[in-house]
């Protein structure tokens, strides 16, 4: 009796640990999958897998995206505290929803940390680099978001590395992750861009400077077209491939001289676009006369932060006939840029 007790007791514990191993390989298996589901977007780059999403149709696509609503915020309770955090509810990192793609010495820093000042938003604040640089993809989508910052679910992840927009991983993955991530994209006169490249390139190598988007071809000067920096600037072809993935409504596409120039503007339309409460305003922002650039004043500061030393280098200066080449060469990608786009920037050479 007391045995056949015994036994049944025994075989009653078998049972419940069968089924608790049964339970976590289900729960191993469910995260398994739909980590496999996600980086399949690698090969399915490649392969044949994948569809892409319904051609795009601007005139339908532009309207309002959907987005988990931000707290009611009365202007009262914005002058006496400018955020409250959820009630009863832990820091965590988060899946970014929002990401600066670049394009890279167009501003994407300035863009960033101008953002960070809001109370609304969580920037993570070095260049993650996962959708462009397979040693960091390879790492999985766990890694990605351990290299956030901790957040409550009212506020927005951004995270900003400027050569996402030319990697064909980034929005085929980015929508995988999120389909209604909003994109943020500083471009810059592409003439201009070269220019701040060459500046970089040239501080760094500490070499006499060199005109390497030129080539001679019979003794007659021309663009080396196959030169990175400039596919770089050639923003349509980035811009056709990410409307395969993303409606225009979700991409915020600004000007980053415009940027240097009107910093408020240029901020309040963002914080439009991404829904974020009105708060950032010219009491953010402090023109420092010596760098020639506006720093910034984060609420909680008691003196101006400005951006560092690698930002705002001299430009190289072009000879004329360099000039016309290079703005000549841009031109025509620059207008289907502006009619893809449906907004124009004033990118003709100046003086
Ligand atoms: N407030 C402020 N302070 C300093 N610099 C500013 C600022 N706003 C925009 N910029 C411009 O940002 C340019 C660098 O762009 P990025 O941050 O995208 O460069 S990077 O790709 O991340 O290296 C940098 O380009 P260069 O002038 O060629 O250095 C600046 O023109």
């Amino acid at each position: 009796m007391m045995s056949t007790m015994l036994m049944s007791r025994k075989s009653k514990a078998i049972a419940a640990w069968c089924g608790v191993l049964f339970l976590v390989l289900c729960i191993h298996f469910y995260i398994s999958y739909n980590g496999i589901e996600i980086f399949s977007g690698a090969r399915e780059l490649y392969g044949t897998r994948y569809r892409d999403p319904a051609p795009y149709d601007r005139d339908t696509q532009i309207k309002t995206i959907k987005r988990p609503p931000l707290p009611p915020l009365n202007p009262g309770h914005i002058r006496k505290q400018l955020y409250t955090p959820p009630p009863k509810e832990e820091k965590k990192q988060r899946f970014p929803q929002t990401l600066v793609i670049g394009t890279g010495k167009c501003g994407t820093r300035a863009l960033l940390d101008y953002l960070g000042m809001h109370p609304y938003v969580a920037c993570a604040t070095r260049e993650v680099h996962f959708f462009d640089k397979d040693e960091n993809f390879k790492r999985g989508l766990n890694w990605y978001k351990a290299q956030m910052p901790r957040s409550y679910s009212n506020q927005m992840t951004i995270e900003k590395s400027p050569s996402y927009v030319e990697h064909p991983r980034t929005p085929l993955v980015a929508r995988k992750i999120n389909k209604d991530m909003r994109i943020l994209w500083v471009v810059k006169d592409p003439v201009v861009r070269l220019m701040s490249v060459m500046a970089l390139h040239y501080s760094n190598l500490g070499e006499k400077y060199r005109e390497p988007f030129l080539q001679r071809v019979n003794g007659t000067i021309t663009i080396k077209k196959d030169y990175y920096p400039l596919w770089r600037g050639e923003y349509v072809l980035h811009l056709r491939r990410w409307l395969k993935y993303f409606p225009l409504a979700q991409i915020h596409v600004l000007d980053g001289t415009d940027l240097v120039k009107d910093p408020v503007t240029e901020i309040q339309e963002v914080e439009s676009f991404l829904e974020l409460p009105p708060l950032l305003g010219p009491q953010n922002f402090y023109y420092n006369v010596s760098k020639g650039f506006y720093c910034m004043v984060p609420f909680s500061a008691t003196s101006p932060q400005c951006l560092g030393s690698s930002k705002g280098r001299k430009h190289p200066v072009l000879n004329a006939t360099v000039k016309t080449l290079l703005y000549d060469f841009f031109r025509p990608y620059n207008e289907q840029f502006f009619k893809l786009l449906g907004k124009r920037f004033n990118w003709e050479p100046k003086d």
